[in-house]
């Protein structure tokens, strides 16, 4: 590949059918970049990468022309890949299209921008995409060892869930994080924090499902002395003291109707004000938000609100249950199995070959939580230096829990999940289970080979 000049000396070209904003962004990389064009019709990008040979392209997704479906951005980011494959493409879009700009990055763009944008932060990524391109050290990496030191897990479906995370966490975005209990949703809300611009500042968690609705609006927005009986002081709530910070709103979907529309106000004006005040608050806080229920489904029979969904899904990042994460079960299983030998005092544990056996299988409807809980169990019982099958203990509350998602239909899904929860229900007794399923040993056999259990 080519290698890229540094941004001093680079030729840009940006390309925007909104002349302020060809405008805004020229005055501004003028004295930084050795040459910068503009144009609005990006028909002309062929052509002008034959005249000029711009070094970098920073192309807007979406044009009047074409309903906004970055469908055009794609199409032109594929033309310019294909007549100068080493050209740095940083695309421009907004928030909503966020998603669209993650795929683009598979498809060969270097980086993306988020309008409105924040100058300082677009020239960084423009002289990191360029600073990539000629092999040089990234100006500023995002520490990404630090989120994969907390979300362990390899399975494609968490390779792809931390790849989002790493791309979502320093923009402004709003997430909602979905998935089943104890799939790690909390610790999905911290990373994004931790590796967003605003890690310095708050990171305030609110348990919506914790909250009565007489309490909810002076927890959220405060109140002043003498608002109602119990407010003996001023205080503020927590949208206050996540100023400059995240605010996580963990179980929204509890959430009920009267207090989902005082949240979408909150949202909207981006200002509380406090019980007992008439005067507004401005609010700069970045808000993330997760549910194991299924909100649209709730949305599709109103009860919850689709106006509020939208204002928390810029971003949605789904978390797998535990039981299509392939191996993760074991690599989580070693790492809390040494986490709580040291705890616990008990150097060099490990498990057998038959408690992983049993790990396989299992269907894990408490998800990460419920293996934690078991390896934590079985190390304070732990006699010897290692972990047998039979220290491994399910809960049988977690077995009965019912969860709130709508399984899978697919066949395939569905046939796993039963052996799974059957050989559970019998400790991983395979003749038991072959019994209840109505199939012989052998044939249990051959599906387990089949499933990969
Ligand atoms: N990928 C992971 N790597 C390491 N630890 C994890 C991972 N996912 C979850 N955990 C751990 O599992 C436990 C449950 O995770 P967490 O509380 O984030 O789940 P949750 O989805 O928020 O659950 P709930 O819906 O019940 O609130 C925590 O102790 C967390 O640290």
């Amino acid at each position: 590949m080519a290698s890229a000049p540094l941004l001093s000396k680079a030729t840009i070209l940006v390309v925007d059918d909104d002349p302020d904003v060809l405008l805004a962004l020229a005055l501004l990389l003028r004295p930084l970049a050795g040459h910068v064009l503009t144009e609005k019709n990006p028909e002309r990008l062929p052509a002008l990468l034959r005249q000029e040979r711009p070094d970098l392209v920073l192309l807007d997704m979406n044009y009047q022309s074409a309903a906004n479906t970055g469908n055009e951005g794609f199409y032109w980011l594929a033309q310019l890949k294909k007549l100068a494959p080493s050209l740095v493409v940083v695309l421009m879009t907004a928030y909503g299209d966020i998603d669209l700009a993650v795929r683009a990055l598979k498809d060969g763009a270097a980086d993306f921008v988020v309008k409105p944008w924040r100058n300082d932060k677009l020239v960084a990524t423009l002289a990191e995409a360029l600073g990539r391109a000629s092999g040089a050290a990234p100006m500023q990496a995002l520490p990404a060892n630090q989120a994969n030191a907390a979300l362990i897990g390899e399975s494609e479906a968490m390779q792809a869930v931390r790849y989002k995370l790493e791309k979502i966490a320093p923009t402004d975005a709003n997430v909602l994080i979905m998935g089943e209990n104890g799939t790690g949703k909390d610790v999905v809300a911290r990373l994004l924090h931790q590796l967003s611009p605003r890690a310095a500042g708050p990171f305030v968690a609110v348990d919506l499902g914790a909250i009565t609705d007489s309490l909810f609006e002076s927890e959220l927005f405060g109140h002043l002395k003498g608002a109602f009986t119990d407010a003996r002081q001023d205080r503020a709530g927590r949208f206050e003291a996540a100023q400059g910070g995240t605010l996580f709103l963990d179980e929204i979907g509890n959430l009920p109707l009267p207090q989902q529309v005082k949240l979408l106000a909150v949202l909207q004006n981006r200002q509380v004000v406090r019980l007992g005040s008439n005067t507004p608050v401005p609010i700069d806080v970045r808000v993330l938000s997760a549910t194991n229920a299924p909100l649209y489904q709730l949305a599709a029979e109103d009860r919850f609100r689709k106006d509020l969904v939208y204002r928390l899904n810029t971003i949605e990042i789904t978390l797998p249950p535990l039981r299509e994460r392939g191996g993760d079960v074991l690599l989580l299983a070693r790492h809390f199995t040494a986490q709580y030998a040291a705890k616990y005092h008990k150097p060099d544990l490990e498990l057998a070959d038959s408690a992983l056996a049993r790990l396989r299988v299992h269907a894990f409807p408490g998800n990460v939580r419920e293996l934690q809980h078991t390896i934590e169990r079985a190390v304070i019982m732990a006699e010897g230096s290692v972990l047998h099958d039979s220290d491994l203990l399910f809960s049988a509350l977690e077995a009965a829990a019912p969860t709130a998602f709508v399984p899978t239909l697919r066949l395939d899904e569905l046939e796993k999940t039963a052996i799974q929860r059957v050989i559970d229900k019998h400790q991983g007794n395979i003749s038991q289970a072959a019994r209840e399923l109505g199939i012989t040993r052998m044939a249990l056999y051959r599906r387990l080979g089949k499933h990969n259990l």
